[in-house]
């Protein structure tokens, strides 16, 4: 980020690192990537899974910036540099501070609410968003209110892009950020220094153990949002285990399930007489004694939890249970989350789900709506995860009456492993159609598909494209499956 006044080195390294007068300089921009460093840049060099920023120090010194600090982590010592450098150790730990310096902390006068969970936090962020006046969401979909989403690369992105971006939002006089945070980002100081205000955690089962190795690790991730300074509330799932435990953190706590009243501890939001229709989601509204219908046209089980999520952050803001819901009555259905494609006699939808869990749910959730054969296309992305593909494959052969597997994301990996580990997972491997080519095994589907069978397209959603070793080729799953019914109905 450029700024129009310049912060002092000195200034942003208060009590972090010694600034002699001879080293002070004037610093108007930050980042953690020397690709971005020019004058003006203070380069904060990290290590990282892959390598040590430090690597890049004379590529960002010739390209002009103004200082480095760098993570003294395996490192002794750096080369010869013309810019001021700083070696510093447990330098993460002060990246929430250094933001907070340069981009003036300005999280603490907008309403933040984190979102956190292994599958449905791009929902709960965008019905909330959808909800609440003057709010932005930053995750999966982009950063930005909902008519002005800016493309993002990362659910949450790097510590100083996530500051930079709240800056943007205030100027466009946001007031309340829904924001998804990632494991990885908790575990990377990616929203250190951010004010949160209300955390809220949907669910957590099995994903990223590439990154995190043991689901522990990936619970104690999570668990630092519901350990976050200054919260002044935490909304959590009663109906996962993970969020049975969070409950139990002090201070705050809006519990939310759906089933019985008696089912769950007096004072807790809970949705009762809940109903599934084609056309949405209705439930009686329980909450510290009052009751409101909760009424939506979004589809799925989870849906209702996901809403719920919403409900309880809208809740924590100060919002009543009555006009919540009102608002919250009007969502719409979150691009490719349980995404019906077009109208026809087969009903054919479109969801991101990319782990064991949300396949489970989905495919669950959509044996409510059909009638005949459930047919569920899916497929599991390459540099991720790996041991979630046989479980995919095991959940998909027990819940779907046909399966094809296919291609999602193959990324650096050959596509033919990648379909080794999932078929692994069959018990009757025979009964599984392979099709590697994603556009082919919709068509498949779609073609084979009757009056009340119900096609599942999974895995990739909102993508609009299909990453290969060799880059991206544009690819969305809801044009072509709405291509080929378009052909089918002709
Ligand atoms: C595993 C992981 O999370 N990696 C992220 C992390 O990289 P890293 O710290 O391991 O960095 P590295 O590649 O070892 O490089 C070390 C340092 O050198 C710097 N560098 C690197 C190259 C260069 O030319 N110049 C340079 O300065 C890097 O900026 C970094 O600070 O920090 C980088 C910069 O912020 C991220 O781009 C990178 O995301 C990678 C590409 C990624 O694929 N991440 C995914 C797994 C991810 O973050 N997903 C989550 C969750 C998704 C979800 O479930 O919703 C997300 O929040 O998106
Ligand atoms: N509450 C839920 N419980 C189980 N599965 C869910 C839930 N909400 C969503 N899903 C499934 O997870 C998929 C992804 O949902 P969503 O994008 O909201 O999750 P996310 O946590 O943001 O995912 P990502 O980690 O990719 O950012 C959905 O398409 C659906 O299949
Ligand atoms: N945020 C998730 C998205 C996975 C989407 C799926 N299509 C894949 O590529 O695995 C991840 O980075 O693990
Ligand atoms: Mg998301």
């Amino acid at each position: 980020m450029n700024k129009l006044f310049p912060t002092k080195l000195s200034v942003l390294l208060e009590g972090i690192a010694q600034v002699t007068p001879a080293l002070e300089c004037d610093i108007t921009s930050i980042t953690l990537d020397s690709r971005e460093a020019k004058a003006g840049t203070l380069f904060v060099a990290l290590k990282g899974t892959q390598q040590h920023g430090l690597n890049y120090a004379n590529d960002v010194a010739k390209q002009g910036a103004s200082a480095i600090v760098w993570e003294k982590d395996g490192i002794t010592e750096s080369s010869e540099l013309n810019i001021p450098q700083f070696e510093i150790t447990n330098l993460r730990d002060f990246l929430g501070e250094i933001s907070n310096r340069f981009f003036g902390s300005v999280s603490e006068s907008l309403n933040m609410i984190g979102i956190t969970g292994t599958d449905g936090k791009t929902s709960v962020s965008h019905f909330i968003a959808q909800a609440m006046n003057d709010s932005a969401v930053i995750g999966t979909l982009g950063i930005g209110s909902l008519d002005d989403l800016q493309t993002a690369t990362h659910t949450t992105p790097d510590v100083f892009s996530v500051h930079e971006s709240l800056v943007a939002l205030k100027a466009k006089n946001i007031k309340t950020v829904a924001m998804e945070v990632s494991s990885h980002a908790l575990d990377q100081g990616r929203v250190a220094g951010v004010a949160f205000d209300v955390a809220v955690l949907t669910n957590l089962s099995r994903d990223h153990l590439d990154y995190h190795k043991t689901l522990e690790a990936y619970a104690e991730a999570k668990e630092k949002l519901f350990d976050w300074a200054g919260l002044k509330a935490i909304v959590v799932n009663l109906d996962d285990k993970f969020g049975r435990k969070m409950a139990l953190k002090s201070g705050g706590v809006i519990a939310y399930g759906v089933g019985q009243l008696t089912d769950y501890p007096e004072g807790s939001l809970v949705a009762v007489n809940a109903k599934f229709t084609h056309k949405g989601i209705s439930a009686d509204i329980h909450f510290a004694g009052k009751q409101a219908k909760l009424n939506a046209s979004v589809l799925g089980r989870f849906n209702l939890s996901n809403l719920l999520a919403a409900l309880g952050a809208m809740l924590a803001l100060g919002d009543s249970l009555e006009s919540a819901l009102a608002r919250l009555n009007h969502v719409e259905t979150v691009a490719g989350r349980m995404e019906k494609v077009a109208d026809s006699d087969v009903l054919a939808v479109v969801d991101y789900a990319h782990t064991p869990n949300a396949l489970e749910t989905v495919l669950k959730a959509l044996r409510e709506h059909t009638e005949n054969n459930l047919i569920c296309v899916f497929g599991c992305g390459g540099d991720r995860d790996a041991g979630k593909r046989p479980m995919m494959a095991q959940i998909a052969e027990a819940n779907a009456d046909v399966v094809i597997v296919t291609d999602d994301n193959p990324r650096t990996e050959n596509p033919e492993l990648i379909m080794k580990d999932i078929v692994a997972g069959f018990i009757n491997p025979s009964a599984a159609v392979i099709e590697h080519d994603r556009a082919s095994a919709i068509s498949k589907a779609l073609t084979q598909a009757k009056r009340g069978d119900t096609v599942l397209i999974a895995g990739k959603g909102h993508e609009k494209v299909q990453i290969l070793a060799t880059g991206s080729i544009p690819f969305s799953d809801r044009e072509h499956a709405n291509k080929v019914l378009l052909e089918l109905a002709a």
